[in-house]
């Protein structure tokens, strides 16, 4: 007999004693309980998987490891339960980043262990460079992050790590460089769009939810940066696809936030809402490639002749035509493995970069109005830089923008206060030590959120929640250090379109400012929340008046 089959043998005597005991057993037990045997054996062996899970993961989160302290737990009187419920309940209520922040307060450094679920925040700055920056092959978005946002991402470049990831980065980032600047030229069929509705607005004498106007705005900015068409929301109030957005997103929010429970989020509409989505970009994806066809048709005719005067012509339209839009870009390049992308990976592009640019910014233009309706001598100091820089009516340029000191630091404050992605999770692949000395377990999923960084008192001194553009003024700004501010993340996956998004928002500021003048409604306060992005609950009230009579 062959030792393979001789060590096959080995087991068979001892497996089928087993195999007798639990038979006689389910026998007795059956007798004993007039119940169904399979359904009790199912019943003991889903209960024992659970503990042992349980076991395993509690293992991993408390006991102390070899090589850090381990992470405190969250203060709670009921098992997590009561931290569970009300993380739950401040969702629902829209108080979910006030309650994260009162968190920071029992610690920097901290973890929740409800039973099957375990996160560890992260609040130090220290922490944040260490996992977006030092050690950030050990942090990437991982497994569950992937599952929740695929149906919404695909396999975009928000939703991909390693060389998937890199090969997007790599594509894109030329791109954005060629056209950081296009931003601002792109928006003057919107602004005036924009003004015709704020004029409107002020003749009926009516209050204006700019949060609705900024992001029907973006949408369109980003679509003409994206595809070359916008997709006029400024003219549509209400449409199908930015609606099944803003709905799957909000699944996805809320799939994050319970992760372990996602399966308890009700998505009875998502695939619907998917498929709404994918009717509405595929028709741009397919209009897109047939360009794409065309104009390597007519490249290789171009070959075939030998008219150099016509070459030369044509050869600098096909570049135009390449570089025109992302899309267009995407199309004339190929994957990690030398092919050409197929339609669904290119609709997939399409989603990332939308979630990436639009609902971004339209927080930033929301929000920026907001702290300056609020602070009108912030207001006027701005007015006075622009007046000094640009003039009352001329449209800035480039070179006027990198002048504008006065309303960056006005951004950077309410970048600060209010920032675009204000929750982050990462996927903690190999056992880790912070630069604190907590132990991060292998497996872990590891939160860290800008909006708390960015207001904490031990960093940012007594008045951290108070709107202070000069906190970034030449005299005050070296006391800002590395990753206290962060809210275009950082590291290897900083954001693609910051430049982009500050262009945006300046030019967009200035034309708004050289027109009108603003004031947030009496009594109105702004709830910040996010599912992805952050957004206000209630909409942002504002009036405005004509600058000039
Ligand atoms: C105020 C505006 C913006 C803010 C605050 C912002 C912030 C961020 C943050 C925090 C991330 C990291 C997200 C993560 O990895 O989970 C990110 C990534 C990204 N952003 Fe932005 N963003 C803004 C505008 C834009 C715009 C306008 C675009 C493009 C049109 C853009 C394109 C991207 C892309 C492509 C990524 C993915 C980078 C990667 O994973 O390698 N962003 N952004």
């Amino acid at each position: 007999m062959s030792t393979v089959a001789a060590r096959a043998m080995i087991p068979l005597p001892f497996l089928s004693y087993v195999w007798e005991y639990v038979r006689t057993r389910q026998r007795s037990l059956a007798k004993r309980y007039k119940a169904n045997p399979s359904m009790a054996m199912l019943v003991l062996t889903t209960t024992l998987y659970f503990w042992l899970a349980r076991r395993r993961r509690s293992k991993q989160a408390g006991v102390p490891p070899p090589r850090g302290i381990p992470i405190p737990c969250i203060k709670s009187r009921l098992f997590m339960l009561d931290i569970g419920y009300m993380f739950i309940k401040s969702k629902i209520e829209g108080n979910e980043l006030q309650y994260v922040y009162d968190l920071s307060k029992q610690g920097l450094t901290l973890r929740t262990a409800t039973i099957g679920h375990s996160l560890m925040i992260a609040f130090e700055p220290s922490s944040v460079q260490h996992m977006l920056v030092k050690n950030f092959e050990n942090y990437p978005k991982g497994p569950s992050f992937y599952k929740i946002l695929h149906p919404l991402m695909g396999t975009g470049i928000f939703n991909s790590d390693g060389a998937a990831w890199k090969n997007q980065r790599a594509l894109a980032r030329p791109h954005f460089q060629v056209t950081e600047y296009k931003g601002a030229v792109h928006i003057e069929t919107q602004i005036n769009q924009v003004f015709r509705i704020l004029d409107q607005t002020i003749s009926n004498g009516e209050i204006i939810d700019v949060q609705d106007l900024w992001s029907r705005y973006t949408i369109d900015t980003t679509t003409g940066f994206l595809f070359g068409d916008c997709v006029n929301a400024l003219d549509k109030p209400k449409h199908q696809f930015l609606e099944a957005f803003s709905r799957t997103q909000k699944v996805c929010g809320w799939k994050m936030r319970l992760c372990s429970y996602k399966a308890f989020v009700p998505d009875f509409k998502m695939s619907q809402d998917v498929k709404a989505m994918g009717e509405f970009l595929m028709p741009i994806v397919d209009s897109a490639i047939a360009k794409e066809n065309a104009r390597r048709q007519r490249e290789e005719e171009r070959s075939l002749s030998d008219d150099s005067e016509n070459t030369t012509k044509d050869s600098e339209e096909g570049v135009r035509d390449k570089n025109e839009n992302l899309l267009a870009h995407f199309l004339s390049s190929t994957d990690q493995n030398g092919q050409p992308f197929d339609r669904i990976y290119l609709r997939d592009m399409l989603m990332n970069f939308m979630t990436a640019g639009r609902d971004t910014s339209t927080n930033l233009l929301t929000f920026v109005c907001y702290c300056l309706g609020k602070h009108p001598k912030v207001m006027d100091q701005l007015w006075d830089e622009i007046q000094s820089i640009v003039g009352c009516d001329r449209k800035p340029d480039h070179d006027d923008l990198k002048k504008l000191k006065y309303m960056k630091q006005v951004i950077n404050e309410t970048l600060r206060l209010y920032p675009a992605v204000p929750f982050n999770i990462k996927y903690c692949l190999e056992d880790d030590v912070l630069p604190n000395g907590y132990f991060i377990p292998k497996g872990s999923m590891v939160a860290h959120s800008s909006y708390v960084t960015h207001r904490l008192k031990e960093y940012w001194g007594e008045d951290s929640e108070e709107f202070d553009p000069d906190r970034w003024g030449p005299d005050r700004v070296k006391e800002i250090r590395p990753f206290m501010f962060f809210p275009f993340h950082a590291g290897p996956r900083i954001c693609l379109g910051q430049n982009f998004a500050y262009n945006q928002a300046m030019n967009t500021l200035i034309r708004l400012m050289q027109r009108y003048t603003w004031r947030v409604v009496e009594g109105f306060v702004p709830r910040p929340e996010s599912d992805i992005t952050m957004f206000s609950r209630n909409g942002m009230q504002l009036i405005f008046d004509h600058r000039w009579d």
